[in-house]
Parts: structure tokens; C-alpha cells; sequence
């Protein structure tokens, strides 16, 4: 039951789409008819968001997104539209169900040059999809340009023209629409920007492809649903005590540089753990203690009083970086933690501080996972695209990698799990399973909000939740937070609302 809710979220490679569609087809249904099925979702859209458009262009393409371009105009001339259809190869030139498309359609069709955006209601992209190999250029790219400039609503078909499906990026130029339909699953460029940007709404139209190729298939990239954690999630027993949810510790930066620390502490308890403790060093006790109530205080001056507390196994999660100084300290607590066998979200300052030497990190972090023997990661790494640089450089400046690829290659190396944040947030594992979330707001962006991500992380971690799960979770809960605040979100008000994502994930399913 998990297994099929997940693989509803699945975000499939173009391999991955063209062996389903394969597989659909060899088991039966005509390549045509997948096309015909993607026609009439393309027209039902088009007639349910945009039912006064009257004068409809529709823009073909050399291939088979262009096919369906001309099987949607087919379907919309039938239904009393004033169609006319541009296409940028003849349709002489066209092959196999695209040139069968363009054989059954009956409307008016001429060259692209003749295209003006003005002249319409609305314009249907069928230019390029899952084909696309090469940046746009030349007449294509100008015609893109001039209609992203008119203020017509533009649907895509499958992908917006120029928006790669498998990492989001733009290949010369893309269309800007406001709806895009695609097909059986949704692909990486749909949830990655600056394609999500591209897309607009984007619909999901099953045209029959078997959702059993999936178990073949086997995808690993998700888009990061409750499906994926849900069943693995650790919720309070009936019977159960504050020990049963786990212990979580956050350490405290300096006097003046509390405060990013006591986010993470407050929102790690209200997203679960039974217990939260600060280890504060001596000179920010007192601040500490003046702004604390349900999380509890300790000294922890130096890494003698750190191997003191961490003798307490029951501690089993912890934060460090919020606030706390890059340096050689919080290289120290980062690597005694590991060795100690707990479970350690590194953030900000505690990412920047393995800046010289990342692989002293990576080390302990395979060496904690290898001590755990269940092969699950215990380090979980949260780096905004600036601290990812720092620990993953060349990954980062790496040509042609998407933000997919450089989150999965950064935990493989690793041996953690890497949320990389931003709109597009991916959680990455090193065993290859990664998620792309697209819960949230804008007013995320605002100061101490990843402080309150780490917090929610290390608070699923204490409770026992898989790295990976457990930081997909959180992800999500943070954006649904963020969404359920709205407008004027501080990162003081996330933990509050965190009772709220919770209610909601009770009540509604995948
Ligand atoms: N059963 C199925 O599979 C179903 C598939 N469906 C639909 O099929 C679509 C995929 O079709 P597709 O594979 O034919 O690719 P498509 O996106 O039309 O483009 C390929 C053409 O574009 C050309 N080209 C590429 N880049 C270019 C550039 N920059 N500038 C200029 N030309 C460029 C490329 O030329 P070449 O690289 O060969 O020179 C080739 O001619 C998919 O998105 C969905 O809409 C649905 O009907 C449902 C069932
Ligand atoms: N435009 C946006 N839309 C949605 N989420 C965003 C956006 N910008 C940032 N975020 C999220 O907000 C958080 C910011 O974290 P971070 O950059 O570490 O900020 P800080 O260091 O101030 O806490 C991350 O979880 C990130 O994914
Ligand atoms: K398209």
C-alpha cells in the first residue's frame, strides 16, 4: 500500500518514461492511442481553465510533442474552437504517430514564421518535450521570446519548450506557460527551478500507461509526499513516556548568538522529540536559562564536558552549526558526536567549519554509519547552495549537473543524508532514493527559518525515524508550516504551527 502511494509520487528519467511507455505498448496499447489520450487531456484543460478562449493557436514541433499538438487541435476545432496550427517542420516530415496525428487533423496549418502571439487567445505549446536534445536557437528561440513578451496564456504540452524535464534547466530559452499537462508521472524539470517557474499549474494526465511498469522500473527520485515518510514516521504511543520519543540536544552558540540555536530547540520539541536540552557554553548559560522553559540547559564548555554528557546514551539527536561559530570547536563536537554514536543534523556554521577539510567529515560520518551496522546514514547535512559549495566545490561548479545530481552525488560522498535547500529543496541519500519537495512559501526565505528545519529534523532522528524519511519529513512539514502561517512569516512562528501540520497530515492521505 505504501509502496503503490509512493510510486504515485514517482518523478521519472526520460529511460524511465520511455520504458513505461514501452512496456504499455508492447502489453497492447498503440503508441497512437497514448497519443489520442494525451490529446484529450491537453483539450480538457484547455476548455475547463480557458472557457472563453476562442481563438486557439496551437504550436507543433518536429516530434511527437508536436504530434500531440495536432491531435489537441483536432479534438478543439471539434469542439466549435477557432483553431489554426503553426508547425515548424511541414507535416510531410513528420514520423510515425505524429505524422498519423497530422494526417487526421483537417484545420488550417501553416508555417511557424506566421505565428503572432496577439492575434490569440490562447496558445498550446506542442514545440518540444521529453525530445528535447539542444538548446533553443535561431527562429525558434526568437518566436519563444516574443511569446513569453505577449500577455497570451500559454498551456505546455508534457514540458514548456526549452525547460529540460530531467533537471529543470532552461536550454537556450522557455516558454513561460500558465498550465502545463504531462503525462502518466510528473519528470524532475517539473519540481526543479527554474522549470517549476516554467511550468505554471501542472496536471497529471494517467493516458494509460501501465502503473505497474513502475515496479520494473523501480524509480528512485520522488517528489517528497507524505506517501514517501508517512508509514515510517515515529508517533507518540498510548502508553508511552517522554523517553520513548527520544532525547535531542542543540548546541548553543556564544552569549551574544543564542537565538538561532533556541529555534532549532524549540521547534525539535514541538515536532516530537520527548526531551530537548541546549548545551550552552559557560558564557551563555545565563542568556540561555532567561529564555528557556520546557528545554532544559546544560554547561558544555569544551570537549571534556561534551564526552561527560555524551557517556548519557539516551541522548540520541543533535543540531549543531545554528548560531554556533565556524571553527575548530564545532569541528571537534561534530566528530565526538559521530564517534559517540549519535545521530547528528550539521547545519550552517557546523557545515562551514569542514570547509578546509571535508573529508574529516565524510570519515567519521561513514565510520558512525559502518559503527551502526544498519547501514543507515547518521549524519544528515543541511546546507543552503552557498554552504554547499564550501563542502562540495566541485560538485557545485560541475557543468551540466542538476540540483538532483548534485544533492545525490554530495551524499553518496558523504555518506549522509543532504537536504539542499532552497524552493526546490532536494533530500538526497547515499544509497541513490532522493525526494524534491515543493511544499512552502516564499516567506520562507527569512532569517532563522533553516534553524527551524534543523530542529524538526532532529527531532524525527530522536524519535527513531530514518535519516532519510525523517529528513523528507521535515522538509515537507516546514513548507506546509510556512503555508499554513501565509503572509508575515518569521521563523518564530514555524514551531507554532507545526500542531497544525500535523492535524492535516492526520486527516488527509498521500
Ligand atoms: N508513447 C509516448 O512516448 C508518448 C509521448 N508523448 C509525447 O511525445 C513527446 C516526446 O516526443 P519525442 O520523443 O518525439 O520528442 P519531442 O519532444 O517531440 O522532440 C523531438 C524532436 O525535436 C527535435 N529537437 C530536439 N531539440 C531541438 C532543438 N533544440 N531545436 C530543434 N529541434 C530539436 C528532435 O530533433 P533531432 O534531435 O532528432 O534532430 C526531434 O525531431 C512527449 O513530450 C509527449 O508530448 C505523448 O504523445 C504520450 C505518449
Ligand atoms: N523562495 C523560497 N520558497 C520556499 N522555501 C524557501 C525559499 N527560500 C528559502 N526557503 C527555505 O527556507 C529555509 C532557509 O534556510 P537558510 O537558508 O538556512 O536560512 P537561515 O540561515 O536564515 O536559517 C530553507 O529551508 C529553504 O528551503
Ligand atoms: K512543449
Amino acid at each position: 500500500m505504501a509502496q503503490n502511494q509512493a510510486m504515485d509520487a514517482a518523478l521519472l528519467t526520460l529511460a524511465e518514461m520511455g520504458e513505461a511507455d514501452r512496456l504499455t505498448i508492447a502489453a497492447g496499447t498503440p503508441g497512437i492511442v497514448l497519443m489520442e489520450r494525451a490529446a484529450e487531456a491537453i483539450a480538457e484543460t484547455v476548455l475547463a481553465r480557458y472557457p472563453g478562449a476562442e481563438r486557439v493557436a496551437c504550436l507543433a514541433g518536429p516530434g511527437n510533442n508536436g504530434g500531440d499538438a495536432y491531435a489537441a487541435a483536432a479534438i478543439l476545432l471539434r469542439a466549435g474552437r477557432e483553431v489554426r496550427l503553426f508547425h515548424l517542420v511541414p507535416p510531410e516530415k513528420l514520423q510515425g504517430d505524429a505524422a498519423n496525428a497530422a494526417a487526421a487533423y483537417d484545420g488550417p496549418a501553416e508555417p511557424l514564421a506566421a505565428f503572432d502571439a496577439q492575434s490569440f487567445d490562447l496558445v498550446i505549446d506542442g514545440l518540444f518535450g521529453a525530445g528535447l536534445a539542444r538548446p533553443l536557437e535561431g527562429e525558434v528561440a526568437e518566436l519563444v521570446e516574443r511569446l513569453n513578451a505577449a500577455a497570451t496564456p500559454v498551456v505546455a504540452i508534457d514540458l514548456p519548450s526549452g525547460i529540460s524535464g530531467a533537471s529543470g534547466a532552461v536550454l537556450g530559452t522557455a516558454v513561460e506557460a500558465e498550465a502545463t499537462v504531462t503525462f502518466f508521472r510528473r519528470k524532475p524539470g517539473h519540481l526543479l527551478e527554474p522549470g517549476r517557474s516554467h511550468c505554471g499549474a501542472v496536471a497529471v494526465s494517467d493516458i494509460g500507461v501501465l502503473s505497474t511498469a513502475l515496479e520494473t522500473i523501480a524509480p528512485k527520485c520522488f517528489e517528497n509526499r507524505p506517501a514517501l515518510w508517512r508509514h515510517r514516521l515515529a508517533v507518540p504511543s498510548d502508553a508511552g513516556h517522554k523517553y520513548d520519543r527520544g532525547h535531542a540536544v542543540v548546541f548553543s552558540g556564544p552569549a551574544s548568538r543564542t537565538g538561532a540555536a533556541r529555534l532549532a530547540a524549540t521547534a525539535a520539541l514541538r515536532a516530537g522529540a520527548g526531551l530537548v536540552t541546549m548545551f550552552s557554553p559557560a558564557g551563555a548559560v545565563l542568556v540561555n536559562a532567561a529564555h528557556l522553559t520546557a528545554v532544559m540547559l546544560k554547561r558544555c564548555e569544551d570537549t571534556d564536558e561534551l564526552a561527560s554528557h555524551l557517556g548519557d546514551t539516551r541522548l540520541n539527536a543533535f543540531v549543531l552549526g545554528p548560531g554556533f561559530g565556524a571553527g575548530e570547536t564545532a569541528r571537534a563536537y561534530a566528530e565526538a558526536v559521530l564517534a559517540a554514536g549519535g545521530r547528528l543534523v550539521l547545519d550552517a556554521d557546523g557545515i562551514s567549519s569542514f570547509k578546509d577539510d571535508p573529508e574529516a567529515l565524510f570519515a567519521a560520518a561513514r565510520a558512525a554509519s559502518e559503527a551502526r551496522g544498519d547501514s543507515e546514514p547518521a549524519l544528515v547535512l543541511t546546507p543552503h547552495s552557498g554552504e554547499f559549495k564550501r563542502l562540495f566545490p566541485d560538485i557545485a561548479s560541475a557543468e551540466g549537473l542538476s540540483k538532483l545530481d548534485q544533492a545525490r552525488l554530495a551524499a553518496e560522498r558523504a555518506c549522509a543524508v543532504v537536504v539542499l535547500k532552497g524552493r526546490d529543496t532536494v533530500i538526497a541519500a547515499p544509497d541513490g532514493r532522493a525526494a524534491i519537495n515543493a511544499t512552502g512559501t516564499p516567506w520562507l526565505a527569512t532569517a532563522g527559518s533553516g534553524d527551524v528545519l534543523s530542529g524538526i529534523v532532529a527531532a524525527q532522528l530522536a524519535q527513531g525515524t530514518p535519516s532519510f524519511e525523517a529528513a523528507a519529513a521535515a522538509v515537507w512539514m516546514h513548507g506546509k508550516a510556512a503555508e499554513a502561517f501565509g503572509a508575515g512569516l518569521i521563523a518564530e512562528d514555524l514551531p507554532g504551527m507545526l500542531p497544525k501540520v500535523f492535524a492535516g497530515l492526520e486527516a488527509t492521505g498521500p
